[in-house]
């Protein structure tokens, strides 16, 4: 994968619209209007609710969907252009289990390269299977295989025509906490091997603990792309965490004004602006308030309140 020329952009997209005519002739727009880069070489994650667009706009990059309006261009190819070098540079990772049952995971990549006129000499089935602990798997029946086989058998498959970017929607929903290890390690690995990777996923998480470079789209457009420690510092809220003696039954009276929230722990949790606001006061206020104070603590934000704070809706 070294020898591959490199674009700046793995994936440049430019006022991508699609709208769906739905049964009774009612159009549904998933995507209004997205404007988004992934730089190269990057693991990039693409988050929102549920019905956002993301399904939408990864089977476009994938050639499953056809855009309304827009460009596309992948690995520098643009889409209407040059559709098949946009098509051979991408490898998507399907969200639903949909393996071929009547063929073995060596044929399944077999016949994957070969849709991409990958020549004999140039495949690599033996080996991603490997890579995805599918070896002794390789000529059983792909109806034969466990869940989590499946899904890495997806993996291997979008592999087979060796492409520059790998697109996972969603690769670990429903996948137990083992496989996600592997499935993350061995993205990584391809990552440091150069391959760019996007993502969704709905645990907010992860995709802070993966990803690079973060978008989050709400109801068909980008409504934040930035590096994840931007993202996250774009939230001045901290919470300041009291621990007291014996764990609170109720937030005490005598908080006015404060945002204190009552842990199910017994914590009591407030809220307070980076910089502007002093976490003392905040610790006197509670203890003029009664609360004897075992032990205090500060949280800074997550995803979680990020995606709050921008789509006010709360994830998965
Ligand atoms: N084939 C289709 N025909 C009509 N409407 C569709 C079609 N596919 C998706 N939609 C609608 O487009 C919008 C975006 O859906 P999409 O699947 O892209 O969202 P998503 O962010 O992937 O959601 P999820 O997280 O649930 O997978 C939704 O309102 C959905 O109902």
């Amino acid at each position: 994968m070294s020898d591959r020329h490199e674009p700046a952009d793995a994936i440049s997209v430019r006022g991508l619209r699609k709208t769906y005519r739905g049964a009774g002739g009612a159009e549904v727009e998933a995507l209004r209007g997205v404007d988004l880069t992934v730089p190269s070489g990057s693991i990039f994650g693409l988050l929102g609710p549920n019905g956002a667009g993301k399904s939408t706009f990864i089977n476009i990059l994938a050639g499953l969907v056809v855009k309304s309006a827009g460009s596309v261009r992948i690995w520098g190819f643009d889409q209407d252009a040059n559709p098949r070098m946009s098509r051979a540079s991408i490898g998507v990772v399907p969200q639903e289990l949909n393996t071929d049952p009547f063929f073995t995971p060596r044929e399944a990549l077999e016949a994957q390269a070969g849709l991409y006129g990958v020549p004999k000499s140039r495949r690599r089935s033996d080996e991603i299977l490997a890579a995805l602990g599918l070896a002794d798997k390789a000529h059983a029946y792909a109806r034969s295989l466990s869940g989590g086989m499946k899904r890495r058998l997806l993996v291997a498959k979008a592999l087979a025509h060796d492409p520059a970017v790998l697109v996972l929607d969603e690769p670990t929903a429903g996948v137990d906490i083992e496989l996600r290890r592997s499935l993350w390690s061995y993205v990584r690995e391809l990552n440091a091997r150069g391959v760019t990777i996007i993502l969704t996923t709905h645990y907010l998480e992860e995709a802070q603990e993966m990803c690079d470079r973060i978008a989050i789209i709400d109801k068909g457009r980008v409504a934040a792309c930035e590096d994840t420690p931007a993202l996250l510092s774009r939230l001045q809220d901290k919470t300041l965490v009291i621990h007291p003696e014996t764990p609170l039954a109720a937030a005490p009276a005598g908080l006015d004004g404060l945002r204190a929230t009552l842990r199910p722990n017994g914590d009591l949790a407030l809220p307070y602006a980076r910089g502007a606001d002093d976490p003392l006061d905040l610790v006197a206020r509670a203890q003029a308030a009664g609360v004897m104070v075992r032990d205090i603590s500060t949280e800074e934000p997550d995803l979680e309140d990020v995606f709050l704070a921008l789509t006010g809706d709360r994830a998965a």
